[in-house]
């Protein structure tokens, strides 16, 4: 057996990019990251407090089984309201072995005109489910996360202005696809450590607890604390290497979507997680476009071949595509959401799940 190399990622510092002497070189070198290992760590992240972030993962976790499923997806409490955000429970069997809650914008603004429009799906329109407050701890973890929320959508939102920055282009090229109202994802994710592994979840010597994939998405912006086990592949190599852990930064790397925008440039690359016989908790945030956003912009300069490859082929390249029915879209190719989606589309929003 081959030893598991550690990934050499760049550090882009956030707080060098506040000084206008350096800023253009933070930016460059931000785009060189991207294109060539698509995984970087982002520094001084601004409001960013790794430990409060953990504290509430595990205080979220410790949640006796029924607290979680008060809070979780129609999918597994069919008295819940909500079919998309929500806590999901462990499915033993699967190569994904974990635990999750997400959330969206908490109170969302009003949707703008455009959104309006389209009539947003009422997916999108759900309000976050929040543990009861009758339960210690319960405000503290809602003010907590909604503001981790806010650190981390301001985070994607500079590195996008740092990313168009280092191209050549406004730095404002990105704002129109993701204010007011992004429909960005905030993910806490546990990971138990595991009794029985399905065969499956083997890869040789390495069991995994989240299967290989590249984010389908723009940016990510990941908290693993102290833990290991992330691993990624890189563009034009067949052997994975080890993220190292750097509790106080945040993990970026980019999706399919942002990947396609640049015509190719920058890499989505693909990563997964091995079980390290730990109990590992992580944090992901997915900074998605608004539901009315054009998804189909390639950023100048790029290869024009962008729009077929986000949309299939049957974009033209003039035509528009909305990145939430694109959303929806992407969804229904999954077992557990096709059927409630069906259900929708047929009118009958009271559907079994
Ligand atoms: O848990 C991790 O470190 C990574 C999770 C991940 O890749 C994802 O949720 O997309
Ligand atoms: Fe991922």
């Amino acid at each position: 057996m081959t030893s598991l190399e550690t990934a050499s990622l760049p550090i882009v510092d956030l707080q060098k990019a506040k000084d206008p002497a350096q800023r253009l070189a933070v930016a460059k070198q931000l785009v060189h990251a991207l294109e060539t290992v698509g995984f970087l760590f982002v520094d001084n992240a601004e409001g960013y407090e790794s430990e409060r972030l953990l504290n509430n993962a595990r205080w979220f976790f410790n949640l006796s089984e029924q607290e979680k499923l008060l809070v979780s997806r129609k999918l597994w409490n069919r008295e819940s309201r909500n079919y998309y955000r929500g806590y999901f429970p462990l499915q033993p069997g699967e190569v994904s072995f974990k635990e999750g809650f997400e959330i969206g914008q908490d109170n969302p603004s009003s949707s703008n005109s455009e959104s309006r429009s389209l009539s947003i799906h009422p997916f999108f329109t759900e309000a976050n489910l929040w543990p009861s407050t009758d339960t210690e701890g319960a405000h503290q973890f809602h003010q907590d996360l909604v503001e981790h929320y806010r650190v981390v959508r301001n985070c994607g939102a500079e590195i996008l202005r740092l990313v168009s920055l280092g191209c050549g282009l406004e730095e404002n090229w990105f704002e129109s696809l993701f204010f007011p109202d992004s429909l960005s994802t905030l993910r806490l994710l546990h990971y138990p450590v595991r009794g029985e592994v399905a065969d499956k979840a083997r890869d040789g010597n390495t069991v995994l607890c989240c299967s290989e994939h590249s984010d389908s998405g723009f940016v990510t912006l990941l908290s693993t604390f102290n833990y290991g086990g992330l691993q990624i592949l890189q563009d034009g190599s067949d052997e994975w290497t080890a993220v190292p852990s750097r509790p106080q930064s945040l993990v970026m790397n980019i999706g399919d979507m942002l990947s396609a925008m640049s015509g190719g440039r920058f890499k989505a690359t693909r990563h997964r997680v091995v079980d390290t016989r730990v109990d590992r908790f992580s944090v992901p945030f997915f900074f998605e476009p608004h539901y009315a956003a054009n998804i189909t912009r390639v950023m100048p300069s790029m290869s024009q071949q962008c729009a077929r490859e986000v949309t299939g082929d049957g974009a033209s390249e003039s035509a528009e595509c909305h990145y939430g029915p694109w959303l929806i879209e992407k969804m229904r190719s999954f077992a557990e959401y096709r059927e409630i989606l069906d259900s929708f589309t047929r009118g009958n929003t009271h559907a079994k799940a």
